[in-house]
């Protein structure tokens, strides 16, 4: 079970440029692999990429040898969670239902690991927790949904420092006890260095010509 790009070629329109030319990666089961590199290099896009959002105009993302699809019915085997937490809640659901569209029942989510499911944030609506509670719920969501892949981008980039360290301690749990792959995307080299076991810069995983070869 491994999460992959090969060669992967990606441009959000037909006229623009390649934003990831020719990347190929990947990520092993309990392993984090950091991915740095500048603001607007492409790290978000490859994320969207490993995770099935977009999907590359040319070469192939597989996890377990399959392309990952969001909302096919089953969940996904490569969850994304993004900086963007209260963004990524329902502003007009409570917490509990945002955390049972992963599949478990409303009723039940009293009783899982309060780190995935804060019982005291289950009642109340997005825009009455912090922004630390906030990136908490959406991690637990992803974990929720019973992964084998995170694709974790800037997931700690504007939180406070003692925010950042319940968050990764959170991930770094998941990866032990089961043995997720993460991709931590961000342009914070030290966090990098701190939470990943390998650390890949994005400038040296693009293919030097802009172009794919043959087009
Ligand atoms: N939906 C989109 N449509 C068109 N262009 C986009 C879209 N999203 C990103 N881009 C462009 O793709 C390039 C790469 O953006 P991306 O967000 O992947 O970079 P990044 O390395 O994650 O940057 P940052 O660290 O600032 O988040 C940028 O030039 C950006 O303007």
């Amino acid at each position: 079970m491994t999460l992959r790009a090969d060669d992967v070629w990606f441009r959000y329109s037909g006229k623009s440029r390649w934003v990831v030319t020719g990347v190929s990666l990947s990520v092993e089961p309990g392993e984090v692999v950091g991915l740095h590199g500048p603001s607007g290099a492409g790290k978000s896009t490859l994320g969207r990429l490993l995770s099935g959002i977009l999907r590359p105009q040319r070469g192939h993302v597989s996890a377990d040898g399959r392309a990952p699809r969001p909302g096919r019915g089953t969940a996904n085997p490569v969850q994304l969670v993004s900086q963007h937490a209260l963004l990524s809640l329902d502003p007009l659901w409570k917490i509990r239902r945002s955390l049972a569209e992963t599949g478990v029942g409303e009723d039940v989510l009293d009783g899982l690991d309060p780190a995935l499911a804060p019982p005291a944030l289950l009642d109340r609506f997005p825009h009455e927790i912090s922004g630390g509670e906030a990136q908490r719920v959406n991690l637990g969501r992803a974990l929720l949904a019973d992964p084998r892949f995170l694709v974790a981008d800037e997931i700690t980039a504007s939180l406070d420092p003692i925010s950042q360290v319940e968050i990764w301690e959170l991930v770094r749990a998941a990866v032990e006890s089961r043995r997720i792959g993460v991709l931590a995307v961000s342009h914070d080299r030290p966090l990098l260095d701190a939470v990943a076991h390998r650390v890949l810069d994005f400038q040296d995983l693009v293919d030097a010509p802009s172009t794919p070869r043959g087009r």
